[in-house]
């Protein structure tokens, strides 16, 4: 079986993936700190938990913080006797190469995102990934990864404002039934759910514009579902996109020798 890890800014995610399905998926907070037997004791408690009988044989990992793959390496190697797949280092293969400025390190989610999206969809696919960072990757009909959008994420702009601002409390993200907020957590709610649904239509219009042919929108990440309500911002909502990258991923390297 094959143990997929999906290691961003804020959580890192761990899914079994039999073949056909994932079994399950785990999540903790990313820190650098944790080491291989920290990661192997979560681990076997929550899939002891859920009753899974998994015999892990590859690893797949990918990972927007360096810092953790060191550990996450031991981790594999001591439990699981195997050598990671490590997406965005030299001997990971991908299916197709990234169109990008020479010299840019396209971050391995995006790479992943590429991956599921194309395998699902086909090609011509905007994923619009809500993590630590929002990010917008633009993938092209052939399935390579051209670039995209960054902006801060959904919880870094409302602790952005909780920190800036001496008046202002942190407050909970949910869909206000009004623009104009009649109180303190109100007005925040509005301006970062609002200004969320502006700056996904505003990006999405201007890609597919500057694309100049018809796109998919595909949202994901834990708080696609909260902006899919109502306004129409994406085809399908598919939170496994990352995870289902990475068996794709996994699999051109199987079949291509690199494993
Ligand atoms: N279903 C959810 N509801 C509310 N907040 C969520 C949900 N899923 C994730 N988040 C928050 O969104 C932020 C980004 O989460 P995540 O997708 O795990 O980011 P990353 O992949 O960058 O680690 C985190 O602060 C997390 O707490
Ligand atoms: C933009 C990101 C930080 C988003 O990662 P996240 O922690 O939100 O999962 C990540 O994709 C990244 O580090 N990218 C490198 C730069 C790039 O892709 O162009
Ligand atoms: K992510």
């Amino acid at each position: 079986m094959l143990l997929c890890i999906d290691c961003g800014n804020t959580n890192t995610v761990f899914s079994i993936w039999d073949g056909t399905r994932f079994l399950c998926t785990l999540r903790t907070s990313t820190e650098h700190q944790r080491t291989a037997d920290q990661y192997f004791t979560w681990y076997t408690t929550l899939v002891r938990h859920h009753g899974i009988d998994a015999d892990i044989t590859d690893v797949i990992i990918s990972s927007t913080v360096p810092r953790v793959v060191f550990n996450l390496r031991v981790f594999t190697d001591r439990y699981f006797n195997t050598r990671p797949l490590v997406v965005g280092r030299p001997d990971c293969l991908l299916p197709v190469a990234p169109r990008v400025d020479p010299g840019t390190a396209v971050g391995p989610d995006r790479l992943a995102n590429a991956a599921g999206a194309f395998d699902r969809h086909g090609g011509d696919v905007v994923v619009v990934d809500f993590g630590t960072a929002t990010n917008f990757d633009v993938v092209a009909g052939d399935g390579a990864y051209v670039g995209g959008v960054i902006a801060p994420g959904v919880n870094l702009s409302l602790e952005a404002l909780h920190q800036g601002a001496a008046a202002l409390p942190h407050v909970d993200i949910t869909k206000p039934d009004r623009v104009i907020g009649t109180n303190t957590v109100a007005c925040i709610q509005s301006g970062i759910f609002w200004g969320y649904i502006g700056l996904i239509q505003g990006i999405s219009e201007r890609i597919r514009a500057e694309y100049g042919k018809p796109m998919k929108v595909v949202g994901t990440g834990g708080l696609a579902p909260l902006f899919a309500t109502g306004d129409g911002l994406f085809d399908t909502i598919e939170d496994d996109l990352t995870m289902h990258g990475l068996t794709v991923i996994h699999a051109y390297n199987k079949e291509n020798g690199a494993l």
